[in-house]
Order: structure tokens, then sequence, then C-alpha cells
């Protein structure tokens, strides 16, 4: 566990540290690559998180699943259970900045999606392997809801943050795809 901490803390320090100027140029690349992907084209509705600042931006990446015809799901978590449900939104004003700095659904605004209705969960992360392993912030909710989870899934990284090792932990889920600015990995 000790471990994982330290390379999360470094990660996030690393990532902070990236200007915005190459954060949008990456992610613009990391975009394109996304839309070639055959889970991309053949999902109507997906799952995807509101980007924080250093992250890889998703609200292109939402505009854009907008403007294609599809259905755009958020998650809010439930700290309670770690657990998160994902909700239709429509556009940003159906977001609001709350557990833990994150952009969450209203949850009055919007409506609830169930898990099987979900064909593409796209995933944040922050440290992933070149075979797949994924670390997060720590909440093992993405380990959570991928245990029980059918649909497609993959990963949005900047090549930055593949790293050489990641301790393992029984619960950690596999990634199928990881999308970087360079290249898509397949595991
Ligand atoms: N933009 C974005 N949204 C996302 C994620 C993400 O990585 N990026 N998540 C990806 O999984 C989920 C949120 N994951 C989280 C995991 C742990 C904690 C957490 O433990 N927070 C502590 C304080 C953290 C700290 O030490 O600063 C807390 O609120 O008590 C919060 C969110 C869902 N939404
Ligand atoms: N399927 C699960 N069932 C029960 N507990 C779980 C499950 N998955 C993870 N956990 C627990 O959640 C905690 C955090 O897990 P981990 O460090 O792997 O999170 P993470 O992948 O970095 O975070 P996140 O998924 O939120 O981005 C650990 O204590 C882990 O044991």
């Amino acid at each position: 566990m000790g471990e994982k901490r330290v390379i999360r803390k470094e990660m996030l320090q690393a990532l902070r540290k990236q200007s915005e100027e190459e954060n949008q140029e990456k992610s613009t690349a990391i975009t394109s690559l996304l839309f070639e992907q055959s889970e991309w084209q053949s999902a109507n509705v997906i799952g995807i998180t509101i980007s924080l600042s250093y992250e890889v931006n998703t609200r292109a990446i939402i505009e854009a699943a907008w403007e294609q015809g599809k259905i755009v799901v958020v998650p809010k978590c439930k700290p309670s259970t770690r657990e998160m449900t994902f909700y239709r939104i429509t556009s940003f004003a159906d977001v609001e900045e709350s557990y833990s700095n994150l952009f969450e659904p209203i949850v009055e605004k919007t409506i609830a999606y169930a898990q099987n209705s979900i064909d593409l969960l796209v995933l944040p992360g922050v440290a992933f392997t070149r075979d797949g392993r994924r670390l997060g912030y720590g909440g093992g909710y993405y380990d959570r809801y991928l245990s029980i989870f059918t649909g497609n899934h993959l990963a949005l990284a900047y090549e930055s943050q593949m790293v050489k090792d990641i301790p393992i932990n029984e619960h950690d889920k596999k990634m199928k795809k990881v999308v970087t600015e360079e290249k898509v990995y397949v595991f």
C-alpha cells in the first residue's frame, strides 16, 4: 500500500507541472485516437469522468459525444461504500463541484443509468503499466465497478503516466486498452 501511495504522489506532482498547452496538445491527440477505436464508434452510452485540470481533458470528448448523438453518463461517488452511480448529463450545467473537488452530476437535474446500460466506460487513472495495470486515486471506485461491469472499457493517459511497475492488489482489474497521445496499448 505504501509503495502505491509514493507512486501516486510523485505522478500527481509531475502531472500538475505539465503546462496547460502541453496538456491540451496531448489531449487532442488522445481524443483523435480514441475516436478511431471500434469501442467508441459502436457505443451509444459512454460512461466518462469530468477531468480535472491536469488530467487528460475529457470535456472536448464529452462535447464530441453529444455532437455524435451519444448519451454521456458521469459518475457520482458514494464515499460511505466507495461505489459510483452514473447519471446522464446533457450539458455542463448538469454538473457541480462536489466530493473531493471533483465535478459530479447534479442528481436533481439528471437521471441515473444502470450499469448494464453503459456500452463503454472511459477510465481516468494516475499511472498505468505496459501490462495493463492501473493505479487510481486510491478509492478503489473503478476496481469495484469493473468487478461487476460487463461492457467495454478503456483508459486514457499521457505517455508519461506509463510506468515500469505498480504493486499488485488482489482487487486490481486489468485494463483492456490504454490510449495515449502516442499509441494504443491493447492487453
Ligand atoms: N476527474 C475524475 N473523476 C473521478 C475519478 C478520477 O480519477 N478523476 N475517479 C477515479 O477513480 C473517481 C473518484 N475517485 C476518488 C478516489 C479517492 C478519493 C479519496 O479518497 N478522497 C479523499 C481525499 C483524497 C486526498 O487524500 O486528497 C477524501 O475525499 O476523503 C476521491 C475520489 C470518480 N471520479
Ligand atoms: N472489488 C472490491 N471490493 C472491495 N474492496 C475493494 C475492491 N476493489 C478495491 N477495493 C479496496 O479499495 C481500496 C483502494 O484500492 P486501490 O488502491 O486499488 O484503488 P485505486 O485503483 O488506486 O483507486 P480508484 O479506482 O478509485 O481510482 C483498497 O483498500 C482495496 O482493497
